[in-house]
C-alpha cells in the first residue's frame, strides 16, 4: 500500500494527498504534519518506512468538505485520491494481499473551486494566468464556478492595477517570470496565491490548438483577435482547469477579450484607500460595495462587485447602463416585482457549473428548474406581456436581458415532472425522482414497498403458526431480515422445521426461513434496480441540461444583469441619487455631492445630516487646494468626489444633485498614511512611493486625490515635497486633482498657478468653541485648530494649555523668520535654502547643495533617484548648517 501511496504522491508533489482508506482520507509523512497543524487534528503514526515511523493524520470522509475548506484557505492544494474499485473486487483479483486501486480524481486548488461550501456566494473567485509570448504579456482569468472567462494584454506597468481589480484566488505563471525584475515587486504582493508552472505549459501555439479543440472551432477569430501572450495565458488556464478536474472540463464561456483601456485603471493603493470593495479594516462592511449593494441574489452581488472593480471608460456603454437603471428608477412597480422574483431565484450559474463537472446533485437540477422557471416569468414581466401595465419599451440593455432569458420551457417542464418534492443533497441513496415520472421506476418501487407489506404479513402468519405473540421480523446490516423471539420462547420454534437458527444472544434468539430469505432477495434487488434506474434518469437529466449549457448560462447572466440594474435603481430611488452625465470632455462638475458611506454611517448613528458640497474641476480650476482644520471633513470631501466618478462610470446613479463628468481613465488616490511593515517600508516611504507613481503616471484624463502629502516627515521636507507635487500636478500632469493639506503656505501658489483654486472647510467659532460646518467654501484656512481637536480628544488640560503657549511662541517666530518669504521665490528651492540662509552661509557663494542641484536634470531622474537625491541634499544641508 505504501508503494502505491508513494507513486500517487510522486505525481502530485505540490499537493497534500488525501488518500482514501475506508471511511477516512488519510495523510502521511510531511502532508500529515502540515495538515495536523493547519486543521488542529491529532498526528499519529502508522507503520514504518526505511526504518522510521510514518506520521499519519486523517479526516472522516463525511466531514471532508469542511476540512478541505480550511486547508484551501490556509493556501494548500489538495489532491483527492479515491478507491477506484470495491475492496471485494481487489480481493478477487489478488487475494488478501491485493491493494485496492486508487487514483486522484480531482485536485482542489484555491482558484478552481465549485462547491458552495468552499465559496463566497456574493464574490467571484478568479483563477488567473499570466503568460509571456511574442514580447507581450497576456493576462487571462476565469471563474470556474460560473464559467466567466476573459483575457487582456498587459504591460508590467499596468499589471498591478489589473491584478488589484481581479483580486485573484490563484495566479498561474511560468516559472521563469518569477525571476523577471520588472515583475518582482508586483508578484511579491500576490506571493501567497502564486502557482508557478513549468514554462512549457505556456506555449502559445499549443494554446491555440487547445482552445480551438475546446470550443470546436477552426479558428479563434470569431472570439476576437488575440495576441500571442493572451493565447498562451488562455491555453494554460484551460489546461490547468482540465488537469485539476481530471478531464471533466466545466462549461467555460468563450474567452472575451478586454481592451486594457476599456476600464478605469485603479491601482492597489487607490483601491485600498478608497475602500471600494474592502474597508481598511479588512472586511466588506464599511466599503463602498457594502453601501451600494441592494442586490437580492448571489449572481447579482457578484456582478455588482465585478462592475465596481472595473468602471468603464466608454461613455456610450456607461450611458446604456444608466438607461437601464433609469428605466427601473421610474418604473417603481416593475422594479419591486423584479426584485421580489429575483430574491427567489437560485444561483443558476454555479449549479450549472457543478453539473458540467459531474459534481452536481439533485438540488442543482432543482436550481435550474426554479431559476429558469423564474426567468420565463421575469421575461413576461419585463416586456409587459404578462398583462401588467403597458410601459414604454425597455432600454437596450434590458431588452437584451429579456432576449437572453431565452426559452427553457421544455427543460423546466421535464425537471418539474422528474424531481421529487423533497430532494436529498446526493444521488447516492436515491429518492429524488418523483412518483409518476416513469412507470419502470414506479413499478420497482411498488415491488419494494409491496415486499415490505409481505414481510408484515409473514410475521402475522408466523405468530399464528407458533402462537408466540411477541415474535417479530427485524432487520440489521449483518443478518439482513430475521425472525426474533426471546430465549424462553425459542423452544417452540426449535421444534418447528420452518425456522433455521442463526444467532443466540442473552436476550434473544434469531432465525431465518426459506420464505424470508426469498423475500429479502426480492426487496434488495428491487431497491438496487430502483436506485440504478434513478441514477440513470439523473444522468439523462444532467445530459439534457448540460447540452443547453450555453443558453442556460446566457439566462443566468441576464438574471444577474437584471438584479444589478434593479438594485442600483432601488438605491437611487430610495436615497435620492441622480443620473450622472458622462462624456468625452474633461469636465468634473458635481453639485451637492455626498459621500455614500459616511452619509449612511451618520444616518445609522442618528448623528445629524450629511452636508452636501459642490466640486467643479473645470478648466479654470483643475486643481483644488483644500485646507481646513482637522476633523472638518477634508478627507471625506476628497474621497466622495473620487467615489462619485467610480460610481458614475460603473453605470450607477450618484449621490449628488447633478454630476457632469468627462471620462476618467485613471484614478489615483493617496489618502492617509499606513505602514507597510510586511514589506519593510516606513509610512513615509509608502507615501513617497505612491506619490511617485501618481506624478509619473497621471495623464490629462486622470483624477488625482492627494490628502496631506508630506506630513510623514519634518515640516520643511514635507512642505517642500507637497509644494513640488502641487506644481508638478499643475504644470506637468495637467490632470484634475484635489489636494488637501495642512500647509497653509501652499495657498500662496494660487497667484502663480492659473488653474489652481483654494478652498477651505468652513468652521465657526462660537463662545470659544469651534463648530465644524463641513461646508466647502472659497478661500484658505487661517488656522489648523489642531489643539482644539486634541482637547476634544481628551488631552489633559495642562498639556492643552502648554501646547497653546508653544503655538503662540512659534507663530511669532514664524513671522520673523524666512518661512513667510517662501512663496516669493522659486518655492521648492527656497525651502531647501531656508536653513543655510539663517546661518549666513548663503553669502559665501553657492553651497555644495546648490552646486549639486544645478547639475541635476529632473526629467531624467527615476522616482528612486529623486528620493535618494532628496536625502543626499538634506544631508548636505545638515552638514552645511
Ligand atoms: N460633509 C459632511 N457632513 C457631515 N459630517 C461630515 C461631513 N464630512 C465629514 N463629516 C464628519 O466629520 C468626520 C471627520 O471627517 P474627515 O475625516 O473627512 O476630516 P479631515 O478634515 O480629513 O480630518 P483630518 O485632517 O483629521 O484627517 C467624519 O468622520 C464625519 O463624521
Amino acid at each position: 500500500m505504501m508503494a502505491q501511496y508513494l507513486e500517487v504522491k510522486r505525481l502530485h508533489p505540490e499537493c497534500l494527498l488525501f488518500y482514501r482508506m475506508g471511511d477516512f482520507y488519510e495523510l502521511f509523512f510531511d502532508d500529515a504534519v502540515k495538515a495536523a497543524e493547519a486543521l488542529d487534528i491529532t498526528l499519529t503514526k502508522r507503520g514504518q518506512h526505511q526504518g522510521e515511523d510514518i506520521p499519519m493524520a486523517g479526516v472522516p470522509v463525511h466531514a471532508a468538505e469542511a476540512y478541505l475548506a480550511r486547508l484551501i484557505r490556509a493556501g494548500y492544494k489538495v489532491a483527492i485520491g479515491e478507491q477506484m474499485e470495491d475492496p471485494a473486487a481487489a480481493k478477487k483479483r489478488g487475494g488478501h494481499k491485493a491493494v485496492v486501486k486508487r487514483d486522484v480524481v480531482r485536485v482542489v486548488t484555491p482558484g478552481t473551486l465549485t462547491e458552495d461550501e468552499l465559496l463566497d456566494a456574493r464574490a467571484h473567485n478568479y483563477l488567473v494566468a499570466l503568460a509571456e509570448a511574442g514580447g507581450g504579456l497576456g493576462l487571462a482569468w476565469v471563474d470556474v464556478s460560473t464559467g466567466d472567462f476573459q483575457v487582456q494584454s498587459a504591460d508590467p506597468g499596468g499589471l498591478p492595477a489589473a491584478l488589484a481589480r481581479l483580486s485573484p484566488g490563484e495566479i498561474l505563471l511560468p516559472e521563469r517570470l518569477l525571476q523577471r525584475e520588472s515583475l518582482w515587486e508586483t508578484l511579491n504582493q500576490w506571493k501567497t496565491v502564486l502557482s508557478p508552472l513549468p514554462s512549457a505549459r505556456f506555449d502559445s501555439a499549443n494554446a491555440q490548438k487547445r482552445l480551438e479543440e475546446v470550443y470546436g472551432v477552426k479558428a479563434l477569430d470569431a472570439f476576437g483577435s488575440f495576441g500571442r501572450g493572451e493565447l498562451a495565458a488562455c491555453g494554460a488556464l484551460v489546461d490547468y482547469v482540465a488537469l485539476t478536474q481530471k478531464g471533466s472540463l466545466p462549461h467555460l464561456r468563450p474567452p472575451r477579450r478586454i481592451r486594457p483601456d476599456a476600464v478605469m485603471e485603479i491601482d492597489t493603493a487607490t483601491r485600498r484607500n478608497l475602500e471600494l470593495t474592502q474597508a481598511l479594516t479588512g472586511g466588506r462592511q464599511g466599503s463602498l460595495l457594502a453601501a451600494i449593494d441592494r442586490t437580492v441574489s448571489g449572481p447579482g452581488a457578484r456582478l455588482l462587485a465585478q462592475r465596481l472593480a472595473a468602471p468603464l471608460t466608454d461613455p456610450a456603454a456607461i450611458g446604456a447602463r444608466h438607461d437601464a437603471v433609469g428605466y427601473l428608477v421610474d418604473g417603481e412597480g416593475l422594479r419591486a416585482e423584479l426584485r421580489e422574483r429575483l430574491r427567489r431565484t437560485p444561483d443558476v450559474e454555479r449549479a450549472l457549473s457543478r453539473l458540467t463537472v459531474g459534481r452536481g446533485g439533485p438540488r442543482d437540477l432543482a436550481a435550474l428548474r426554479d431559476g429558469l422557471g423564474q426567468a420565463a416569468v421575469l421575461k413576461g414581466v419585463l416586456l409587459g406581456s404578462d398583462g401588467g401595465q403597458p410601459v414604454e419599451a425597455p432600454p437596450e440593455l434590458l431588452q437584451q436581458a429579456a432576449t437572453d432569458l431565452g426559452f427553457h420551457d421544455t427543460l423546466v417542464d421535464r425537471l418539474t415532472r422528474a424531481l421529487a418534492p423533497d430532494l436529498p443533497a446526493l444521488t447516492r441513496d436515491g429518492g429524488f425522482i418523483a412518483k409518476g415520472y416513469t412507470p419502470e421506476l414506479d413499478e420497482l418501487r411498488g415491488l419494494r414497498d409491496e415486499s415490505r407489506r409481505l414481510i408484515a404479513n409473514l410475521q402475522a402468519q408466523y405468530v399464528q403458526k407458533t402462537g408466540v405473540n411477541a415474535l417479530k421480523i427485524r432487520h440489521n446490516n449483518v443478518l439482513g431480515y430475521y425472525v426474533e423471539v426471546s430465549p424462553k420462547q425459542a423452544e417452540t420454534l426449535q421444534n418447528d422445521g420452518t425456522f433455521i437458527h442463526r444467532q443466540t444472544l442473552a436476550s434473544a434468539v434469531r432465525y431465518t426461513t426459506v420464505e424470508l430469505s426469498e423475500l429479502e432477495r426480492k426487496i434488495a434487488s428491487a431497491g438496487e434496480k430502483a436506485l440504478a434506474v434513478e441514477q440513470q434518469l439523473f444522468s439523462d437529466l444532467v445530459g439534457e441540461a448540460t447540452a443547453r449549457a450555453a443558453e442556460i448560462d446566457l439566462a443566468a447572466r441576464a438574471l444577474a444583469e437584471l438584479d444589478v440594474a434593479a438594485g442600483l435603481a432601488e438605491l437611487a430611488a430610495v436615497d435620492g441619487w441622480c443620473r450622472p452625465h458622462v462624456d468625452d470632455s474633461t469636465a468634473f462638475d458635481i453639485r451637492q455631492g455626498r459621500h455614500p458611506v459616511v452619509e449612511q454611517a451618520l444616518r445609522a448613528e442618528d448623528a445629524g445630516p450629511f452636508v452636501a458640497n459642490d466640486c467643479d474641476l473645470g478648466a479654470e480650476s483643475r486643481l483644488w487646494l483644500v485646507t481646513g482644520p482637522n476633523m472638518a471633513g477634508k478627507s471625506t470631501f476628497l474621497r466622495q468626489n473620487a467615489l462619485i466618478a467610480v460610481l458614475a462610470q460603473m453605470g450607477s446613479y450618484v449621490p449628488a444633485e447633478s454630476a457632469a463628468i468627462g471620462v476618467v481613465d485613471r484614478l489615483f488616490s493617496r489618502v492617509g498614511a499606513a505602514d507597510d511593515l510586511a514589506r519593510g517600508r516606513s509610512t513615509f516611504m509608502v507615501e513617497m512611493v505612491e506619490a511617485a507613481a501618481i506624478l509619473n503616471q497621471a495623464g490629462p484624463r486622470a483624477l488625482v486625490i492627494l490628502d496631506e502629502i508630506g506630513r510623514g516627515t519634518a515640516t520643511f521636507d514635507g512642505l517642500s515635497i507637497a509644494w513640488a507635487c502641487v506644481e508638478h500636478l499643475h504644470d506637468m500632469n495637467r490632470c484634475r486633482a484635489l489636494f488637501a493639506t495642512h500647509y497653509h503656505e501652499l495657498t500662496s501658489l494660487a497667484g502663480r498657478l492659473s488653474s489652481l483654486t483654494c478652498h477651505t472647510m468652513r468652521v465657526k467659532e462660537w463662545q470659544g468653541e469651534v463648530v465644524f460646518l463641513h461646508e466647502v467654501g472659497a478661500g484658505a484656512a487661517d488656522r489648523s485648530y489642531g489643539i482644539h481637536v486634541a482637547k476634544l480628544a481628551g488631552l489633559p488640560p495642562a498639556a492643552v494649555k502648554r501646547a497653546e503657549e508653544v503655538l503662540e511662541t512659534l507663530e511669532q517666530g514664524e513671522q520673523a523668520g524666512t518661512l513667510s518669504r517662501l512663496a516669493d521665490d522659486l518655492p521648492l528651492f527656497a525651502a531647501v535654502q531656508a536653513k543655510p540662509a539663517d546661518t549666513g552661509a548663503a553669502e559665501t557663494g553657492p553651497s555644495e547643495a546648490e552646486e549639486r542641484l544645478r547639475a541635476v536634470n529632473p526629467d531624467e531622474l527615476t522616482p528612486k533617484q529623486a528620493l535618494d537625491l532628496l536625502y543626499e541634499l538634506r544631508n548636505l544641508a545638515k552638514g552645511e548648517g
